[in-house]
């Protein structure tokens, strides 16, 4: 296989000066003193990319994304290294980039398909095509200025995946269009990988790096972290998040004084909790009849966990404390996308275990069973609820809204929400067997 993209040994420093007129001293400066701090975006980074390969590039905001794609197309220059590309590149970078903004979406079209070497005449032809895919109706005929920035992107991708590029870069684009639009982005860029185009994609939704790239890269502050099939290299990278997660939170569990935890609360008993850690984004109601002091979620070894491969067991469990007597007790909890959209609820009146006349004072923990089903890979947000009555009617005593935010980890390929487990089966019929009313 041959290497269409190289990249050896990139760096990209960019000179910080910590007041303007500094970098004047130093242009003026007769031996050159130097008033700049270096900033390495991107340090000594190399990697090779062979025909039809698709790989993703994945990292935190500032890790150096934007640059190595931007100085593959081009856009900027390396401080140091070598870049060699063998292919006609179409590329769709920031919002707007690649646009004159005073000129009608049309008029791009064309100054566009000039740069990219392509005549009137055979922009005549990719127009239809071009338009069909953006769908934005009249605008075409409208300065670009006036696009929203959904339509921007939908004219930016239909021009470029029309124009035939060996090699397709990428950059975060698809984050802005609406959830149809970004459906059918994704429907044509896997035709265009099944087609054997080169695609160098940048995305913070490992979900799509994981689905659409073979390879994929992990930049970490302007350094190669790792590189490797997309799947490794996409769950390393979410392993990383959830750690530092933890870690953030056991600062916060360190900075607490003893007199809060809630060993001293149940005194005497072995039994430890991770209490509850609230921040402002965090939104809690009820009568506080009730509190919910810890909430977990454990695998079968019994480990607290963040990251949920799909299709194993799981404990969720919490401890509350009662303020007051409470005469039949709701535990519960929901598991919501970040869209909103619920995907589940549990609470021990759905499986038939009440708890009844619970006293003042008196804490409890209770634990939910649950095998996780296939849902798709991505982060959830989880509310623990507490609440007094039946099912029907009820009054939460304490409900902690989207208390913790977790990564459920699925094998498969599928981008809906619930993988099913179904079975095709195929019948063959003659034109004469059937009859369609
Ligand atoms: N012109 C510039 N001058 C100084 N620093 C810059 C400049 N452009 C980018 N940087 C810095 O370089 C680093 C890498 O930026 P880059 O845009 O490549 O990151 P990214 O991984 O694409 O981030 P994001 O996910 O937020 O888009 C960042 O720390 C950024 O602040």
């Amino acid at each position: 296989m041959s290497s269409v993209i190289s990249i050896k040994n990139v760096t990209k420093i960019y000179k910080l000066y910590n007041k303007s007129i500094d970098r004047l001293k130093e242009v003026v400066h007769p031996f050159h003193k130097q008033y700049n701090e270096p900033f390495y975006a991107l340090n000594d980074i190399s990697f090779e990319i062979e025909k039809g390969e698709t790989v993703g590039i994945i990292g935190t905001n500032g890790s150096g994304k934007s640059t190595i794609l931007k100085i593959i197309t081009g856009v900027l220059q390396q401080t140091k290294g070598e870049v060699s590309i063998d292919g006609t590149v179409s590329a769709l970078l920031e919002l707007g980039a690649g646009f004159d903004l005073d000129y009608t979406g049309i008029e791009n079209i064309y100054m566009n398909g000039a740069i990219l070497g392509f005549s009137p005449e055979e922009m005549d032809r990719k127009k239809e095509e071009i338009l069909e895919f953006a769908d934005i109706g009249d605008f075409v005929n409208q300065p670009v200025k006036t696009y929203s920035s959904g339509m921007m992107v939908r004219l930016a991708f239909a021009l470029a995946i029309n124009v035939e590029p060996e090699i397709l870069i990428i950059d975060e684009a698809l984050a802005v269009g609406d959830a149809f639009f970004q459906a059918k982005c994704f429907h044509k860029l896997e035709e265009i990988k099944n087609a054997g185009t080169t695609i160098l994609f940048v995305s913070h939704d490992i979900v799509s790096v994981k689905k659409l790239c073979k390879r994929a890269i992990w930049l970490d502050r302007g350094n190669m972290r790792e590189i490797g099939e997309a799947k490794e290299v996409c769950e390393k990278y979410l392993s990383m998040q959830i750690e530092e997660q933890n870690r953030e939170m056991a600062k916060l569990v360190d900075g607490m004084s003893l007199d809060n935890t809630v060993e001293k609360i149940i005194n005497g008993n072995q039994k430890s909790f991770k209490r509850i850690q609230l921040h402002q984004s965090i939104e809690v109601s009820g009568t506080k009849q009730g509190e919910i002091l810890s909430f977990y979620i454990k695998n079968e070894k019994g480990q607290e966990v963040m990251v949920l491969p799909t299709e194993q067991s799981y404990t969720f469990g919490m401890l509350v404390k009662f303020n007051e007597n409470i005469d039949n007790v709701l535990f519960g909890f929901e598991m919501e996308n970040v869209r909103g959209v619920k995907l589940f609820s549990v609470n021990n009146f759905l499986t038939n275990e009440v708890l009844q006349n619970v006293k003042v004072g008196e804490l409890y923990e209770v634990s939910f069973e649950l095998r996780l089903p296939r849902i798709c890979t991505g982060e959830y947000l989880v509310s623990p609820s507490l609440a007094a009555g039946s099912q029907d009617s009820h009054v939460v005593l304490e409900r902690i809204h989207n208390y913790l935010k977790i990564t459920i980890d699925n094998d498969g390929y599928n981008l809906s929400i619930i993988d099913l487990d179904t079975k095709a089966a195929f019948v063959k019929y003659k034109k004469d067997d059937i009859v369609l009313y």
